[in-house]
């Protein structure tokens, strides 16, 4: 069995994964443990079953564009998120989930997912789960909703006994319009295909930009008077206020190009860009007044990857939406846009199964500080916060709990061990020569648990010292930064060997040598035969640590494993790694 087979097997659950027509987006509910010891003081969550046991948790978001299915793939089986948590917390199962899945590709690559990971997916529908998702939100996460007008962002209250009827527009690749009349409770009325995909698609054509951030920055710079024709240009300056047009109205978009007489290549992408976008959100803008219109619905809500937060898009959108409803309609946003399909099915676990940790209902919970998002999510009758953040690598926030190392190491029991500088010079599973004793292959021992703890320690600035052998613990999670650092820019396993080979050269100082990276966390050696002795201590498990992390850095084809080596940059402990 790979090291990292057991990692995070036991404290994953309920992933839901929503693979739409551009973008995969990803849910995950991960436990830190079950039986954890720690108060609800805000700084972590902690959800209790009805045994009374305890849950610690996060919820994590990810997403990957639909044409780089590998990535999603190689990131849930390096994850392991298609194991169940619930039923093998020993790690040595290996059974696989039925997960829910939402949105065309729950359909289109079912084979693929069962084929690749083993994963059976549980479909759900598609308008179903976007509905299920914004009822979750609103209801559940308290400033999740707000306006942005005039530049001013603005949470709503949301009063739970008057949300519906609203209008709930997500623009995705193409959009779909809602009415929601209640939990379960809606209609798709309408929909366009003027949508996300219309912006990125025709983006990349007229700009050749590669990519949805670069089309972004793009239209940040742009103006789109440059090609839309404004009501201006036509009524030569003035505003048709007859009919309650401004001349600074966009009369035509993209209409200067016929009159200009220009090229595409005469205008510059940024205006093109911002032209695009300004015709995209403003039609969706149009399009939702009109069907809140039909229905007398005076909230919409718009989600959907292409709003991105986008002070431009929503303020687009919210000008169109009050423009024509005259100020009657009002566009709000959600802060978790691109998730309500993925939340959706993450939330339908919900309905189908019983068992207690499983049961996920909203909660609110009052006394917690919060960095920037927010999330309260309940297992089963007790409460769960969010406390902060952070983000691991790109395209993936990582909801963060507390700040103390969580992941102890397992060896607890010193007899019989020998120690140096206080460490216990644990069993290897190693050929390495060295002062190490030789554990059974088939356990695992202190360098299997550093790397398997490593992603989640790495992010911890303190901790608290259960046992000796968590200060071996600290000290090779600090090794693999090291290392990882090493290994940043090589791109092959051979290069990265290489590296690998020439760190094992370097000297290895001790407790009380001026270059060991926690001064007071061993015992100063008492003579040279217990620096001696330790120093040998530390080379052999370095080594050990530094084979193993090559097996997992770099894929079997030799080529590198971003997951992993995007924790090269991680500042352990607050110290720099060179
Ligand atoms: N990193 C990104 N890569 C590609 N598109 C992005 C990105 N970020 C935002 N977008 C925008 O979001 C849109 C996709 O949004 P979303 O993920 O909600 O839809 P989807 O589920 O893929 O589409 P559909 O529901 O129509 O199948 C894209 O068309 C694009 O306009
Ligand atoms: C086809 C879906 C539902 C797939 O998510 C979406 O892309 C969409 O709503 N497109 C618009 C289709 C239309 O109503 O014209």
């Amino acid at each position: 069995m790979e090291t990292q087979d057991f990692r995070f097997s036991s404290q994953i659950s309920h992933l839901a994964l929503d693979i739409g027509g551009t973008l995969i987006k990803l849910v995950y509910f991960s436990s830190n443990g079950d039986h954890c010891e720690e108060s609800r003081d805000g700084t972590s969550i902690v959800v209790r079953n009805n045994g009374g046991s305890v849950l610690q948790g996060k919820l994590c978001f990810a997403k990957f564009e639909t044409r780089k299915i590998d990535d999603c793939l190689e990131f849930i089986r390096f994850n392991i998120l298609h194991h169940s948590g619930d039923q093998h917390q020993n790690g040595t199962a290996c059974d696989k989930l039925t997960v829910k899945a939402t949105g065309g590709g729950a359909f289109k690559f079912a084979d693929l997912f069962k084929e690749k990971l083993g994963i059976v997916f549980d479909k759900e529908d598609e308008m179903h789960c976007l509905v299920g998702g914004a009822n979750f939100l609103l209801k559940t996460v308290p400033r999740e909703a707000f306006t942005y007008l005039d530049g001013q962002k603005e949470f709503v209250e949301i009063d739970h006994n008057d949300l519906y009827p609203y209008l709930l527009v997500n623009i995705g690749s193409g959009v779909s319009m809602i009415k929601v009349d209640g939990d379960g409770e809606y209609e798709r009325i309408s929909g366009t295909s003027l949508g996300g995909g219309t912006f990125l698609g025709l983006g990349k054509l007229l700009t050749k930009c590669k990519s949805f951030d670069e089309l972004l920055e793009l239209s940040h710079h742009g103006n789109n008077r440059v090609i839309d024709m404004l009501v201006g240009d036509i009524y030569g300056g003035t505003d048709y206020s007859k009919i309650g047009l401004s001349s600074t109205a966009i009369a035509s978009s993209f209409g200067k190009a016929i009159s200009d007489g220009k090229e595409l290549e005469d205008y510059q992408p940024e205006d093109v860009a911002r032209s695009l976008l300004r015709m995209i959100s403003n039609n969706i803008g149009q399009i939702a007044y009109l069907n809140a219109l039909r229905f007398d619905l005076k909230r919409i809500f718009f989600g959907g990857f292409f709003i991105r937060g986008l002070e431009y898009t929503m303020d687009t959108i919210s000008v169109a939406v009050h423009f024509w409803s005259r100020g009657e309609a009002k566009a709000m946003f959600l802060t978790h846009e691109g998730f309500l399909g993925a939340l959706g099915a993450f939330a339908s676990y919900n309905k189908t199964q019983s068992h207690d940790t499983n049961d996920l209902k909203p909660h609110h919970h009052h006394h917690h500080t919060v960095q920037q998002r927010e999330e309260t999510f309940n297992c089963s009758g007790e409460i769960s916060v969010l406390t902060s953040f952070d983000s691991i690598v790109p395209d993936q926030l990582v909801f963060q709990i507390g700040n103390k190392m969580v992941y102890h190491s397992s060896f607890v029991e010193e007899e019989g061990i020998t120690k140096a500088c206080g460490c216990p010079l644990l069993p290897l599973k190693s050929h390495i020569k060295g002062p190490a004793p030789v554990s059974e292959q088939d356990r695992t021992d202190i360098v299997d648990e550093a790397i398997t703890f490593f992603r989640a320690n790495v992010f911890f600035t303190n901790f608290d010292i259960k046992s000796p052998a968590d200060k071996l613990l600290i000290y090779l999670t600090f090794y693999i930064n090291v290392a990882l650092k090493r290994l940043e820019g090589c791109r092959t396993l051979a290069v990265g060997t290489k590296a690998i080979i020439n760190l094992g050269l370097e000297d290895i100082p001790v407790p009380g040598e001026a270059e060991f990276p926690f001064p007071g966390l061993f015992p100063l050696p008492q003579s040279n035969e217990e620096a001696d002795l330790f120093r040998n201590y530390l080379k052999q498990v370095r080594e050990e640590t530094s084979g193993r992390l090559l097996s997992v850095a770099y894929r079997a084809n030799g080529t590198p494993n971003k997951w992993w080596l995007a924790f090269a940059k991680r500042k352990f402990m607050n110290v720099v790694v060179l």
